[in-house]
C-alpha cells in the first residue's frame, strides 16, 4: 500500500494530506496558518478508519516564525497524533510549486538544479515560490530517502498556443526577460476539467470546458480537448479576475502614473495591487461569507465588490466562450466557486443566449463538497460545480512520475 505526502505552502500557510493511494483519501490532513504572524495556529485531523467513526483532532496555536517552523508543527503533530510517518513510509512527498516558467510541462524529480529553477522564478511569484522552497527545503532534509516531486500550477498551461500566450512588447522582453502569460491554479484546472468529461460521460480529449477557480486567488481557463488554451492569470498570478486582496486586471500604465503622480514606487504600486487590492479593496473585507454578510447589512462598498466581482466574471465567460467556440460544460471550483450560490448566479445573469442558465432550487440547495450539475434539466450547456483536489491530483501525478 503506498502513500504520499502532500504539501501545498502557501505564502502564509501549510496545507498538507496524506493520502493512502489505494483509496485516493486522506489518512491525515490539516493547516498551518498564520505563519510568521505571531499567534500562528495548527490543525491536524485523523480521520476514522471505519466509516461512522470520528474524525481524531490535534490543536496548536503557537508562534511559528517560517515555513521551515511551521513544517516542523506538521512533523510533531504527526508524531504526537498520528499516523507513524516512520511505519507508514510515504512513496513520495509531493510538493505544489506555483511557478514553474516554461522549464516545466509536468511534474518533476527535485533535486538541487530544480530547487535553483524555482528559486530563480521567485521574483515572478513572490507570494508563492519562496514558501514552496521552504517547503521543499524542509521536506528533503526531513526525509532525506523519500522522492520529492514538484507539481507546477504553470504545467497545464504549457501547451496554450503562442498568440494567447504572447503580450505584444518589445522582442527583448520576451525572449531577455521570458515575459509572457504563464498561467496559474493548473492542477486545479486539470483534475476539475478531466471530471467534468467524466460526470459528461465524454473523453476529455472530445470535451471543451470553461473553468472558473475562485478561491483567495481566482482564474479562468478555456480546455478545448483537454488542453489549456486560454488562461486569466498572466505573467504572475496577478492579472485577470477579481481577486480576495488582489485586483486582477487594471491599465498597465497604473504603475507609471502612481509614480507620477503620487510618488509611489513600482514596487509599492506592485505590493498594493497584490495585497490590499480586489474584494478587499472595495469591501474591507476578502472573505466572501464576510462580504455578503455586509451587503445583506446595506454596505454600499460590499455591494460594489459583488458587482465588480461578477461583471468581470461574465466578461470572462463571454471571451473564452467566443475562444473555444463551442463549450461542452462551465465549472465553478474552489473556496468561492464551490460554496457561494450568489456568485455562482451572478456569474451567468444574463448570458442565457449563450445556452448558459443556472436552476435556483440546484443551485441553492447543493450539498457541500458533492459534485454537481446545477443548470436546468435539459440545458443546452451544463453548468456544474465540482470541489477541486490539488492535493489528490498531486499525489496522483507524483506517483506517474515514479512509475507507480
Ligand atoms: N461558504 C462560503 N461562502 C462563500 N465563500 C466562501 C465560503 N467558504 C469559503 N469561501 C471563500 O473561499 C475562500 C478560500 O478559498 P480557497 O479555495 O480555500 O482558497 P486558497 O486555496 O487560495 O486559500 C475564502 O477566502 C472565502 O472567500
Ligand atoms: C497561484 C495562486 O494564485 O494561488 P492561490 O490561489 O493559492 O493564492
Ligand atoms: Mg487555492
Amino acid at each position: 500500500m503506498s502513500h504520499v505526502l502532500v504539501l501545498n505552502s502557501g505564502s502564509s500557510s501549510i496545507k498538507y494530506q496524506l493520502l493512502d493511494m489505494a483509496q485516493g483519501t486522506p489518512v491525515a490532513s490539516g493547516i498551518v496558518e498564520r505563519i510568521g504572524e505571531g499567534r500562528s495556529s495548527l490543525t491536524h485531523k485523523v480521520p476514522a478508519a471505519d466509516p461512522g467513526g470520528e474524525t481524531r483532532r490535534y490543536e496548536r496555536t503557537e508562534p511559528y516564525a517560517d515555513h521551515e517552523a511551521g513544517l516542523k508543527a506538521v512533523l510533531d503533530a504527526f508524531a504526537a497524533a498520528g499516523p507513524d510517518l516512520d511505519a507508514i513510509r510515504p512513496a513520495a512527498v509531493g510538493h505544489r510549486v506555483v511557478h514553474g516558467g516554461d522549464r516545466f510541462g509536468g511534474a518533476v524529480l527535485v533535486d538541487d538544479g530544480v530547487e535553483s529553477a524555482i528559486e530563480e522564478l521567485a521574483p515572478l511569484a513572490p507570494l508563492h515560490n519562496p514558501a514552496n522552497l521552504a517547503g521543499i527545503r524542509g521536506a528533503r532534509k526531513a526525509f532525506p530517502n523519500v522522492p520529492q516531486v514538484a507539481v507546477f500550477d504553470t504545467a497545464f498551461h504549457q501547451t496554450l498556443p503562442p498568440a494567447a500566450y504572447t503580450y505584444a512588447v518589445p522582442e527583448e522582453w520576451r525572449t531577455g526577460h521570458k515575459v509572457r502569460r504563464y498561467g496559474f491554479h493548473g492542477t486545479s484546472h486539470a483534475y476539475v476539467s478531466r471530471r467534468a468529461a467524466a460526470i459528461l460521460g465524454q473523453d476529455p480529449a472530445d470535451t471543451n470546458v470553461i473553468v472558473l477557480h475562485l478561491g483567495n486567488g481566482a482564474s479562468a481557463t478555456a480546455i478545448e480537448s483537454g488542453r489549456s488554451v486560454e488562461t486569466s492569470m498572466g505573467l504572475t498570478p496577478l492579472e485577470g479576475l477579481v481577486m480576495g486582496t488582489r485586483s486582477g486586471d487594471v491599465d498597465p500604465s497604473l504603475p507609471a502614473y502612481l509614480a507620477r503622480n503620487a510618488g509611489m514606487s513600482a514596487a509599492e504600486v506592485d505590493t498594493a495591487l497584490n495585497k490590499r487590492s480586489g474584494v478587499l479593496a472595495l469591501a474591507g473585507a476578502n472573505d466572501m461569507r464576510e462580504v455578503w454578510r455586509m451587503v445583506d447589512e446595506g454596505h454600499e462598498g460590499a455591494r460594489l465588490a459583488v458587482d465588480v466581482y461578477c461583471h468581470r466574471l461574465r466578461k470572462y465567460i463571454g471571451a473564452y466562450y467566443a475562444v473555444l467556440g463551442s463549450v461542452d460544460a462551465l465549472v465553478f471550483t474552489a473556496g468561492v466557486g464551490e460554496n457561494d450560490e450568489r456568485v455562482r448566479a451572478g456569474a451567468v445573469a444574463g448570458l442565457e443566449r449563450l445556452g448558459l442558465r443556472i436552476d435556483p432550487a440546484k443551485n441553492d440547495g447543493l450539498v457541500r463538497g458533492t459534485e454537481q450539475v446545477i443548470s436546468p434539466e435539459g440545458a443546452e450547456v451544463p453548468v456544474m460545480v465540482i470541489p477541486t483536489d490539488e492535493e489528490l491530483e498531486i499525489a496522483v501525478q507524483s506517483l506517474e512520475l515514479l512509475g507507480r
